[in-house]
């Protein structure tokens, strides 16, 4: 299923030995996120907090692509932790390390070992438009109808 699209990764001193972010099963969405952490001491979250954990790497996105970093789905059932921000967004001219901002929202305090997969990210074409001002929307049949408009009788 891999596209001919590259995604550039620049591995920085603390993720040195880090296994590469990868997609887990062939028709993955994402690829797992790791933690860079340093070995033997583990970064908490208690519960309520939140934290930013550095992931070991520059990414370098191709232009027209972003990355969105998303929580995976396992830590949040079992642990009551996600994504602040999700989705996260990596802007293809970002040059920093990729960073993931976790928060517990679950009970009990949530300890990321280095190499523990936190996060996932979804490489997705973006499209920048140009903005221009006017006087009036162009009308339709739903109009300024939301939040629930559709579907009364
Ligand atoms: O979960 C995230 C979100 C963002 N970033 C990095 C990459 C992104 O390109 C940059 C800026 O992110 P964003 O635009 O969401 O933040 P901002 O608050 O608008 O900051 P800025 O003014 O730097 O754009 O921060 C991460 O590493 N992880
Ligand atoms: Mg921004």
């Amino acid at each position: 299923m891999t596209s001919n699209v590259t995604l550039g990764m620049v591995r920085l001193p603390h993720g040195e030995g880090l296994a590469l972010p990868a997609y887990e099963t062939a028709g993955a969405a994402g690829m797992d996120l790791r933690a860079a952490v340093p070995e033997g001491e583990p970064m908490t979250i208690a519960p309520g907090a939140r934290a930013l954990a550095p992931t070991g790497f520059v990414f370098e996105i191709p232009a027209s692509y972003e990355g969105q970093v998303r929580p995976r789905s396992g830590l949040a059932l079992k642990h009551g932790v996600t994504c602040l921000n999700t989705p996260g967004t990596i802007d293809s001219d970002y040059r920093g390390e990729v960073k993931v901002l976790l928060v517990n929202l679950g009970s009990e305090v949530f300890v990321i070992e280095r190499g523990m997969r936190i996060a996932q990210m979804i490489i997705a074409p973006v499209t920048q438009v140009s903005v221009e001002e006017r006087s009036l929307a162009g009308a339709t049949e739903r109009g300024a109808g939301g939040f629930g408009s559709t579907g009364r009788s």
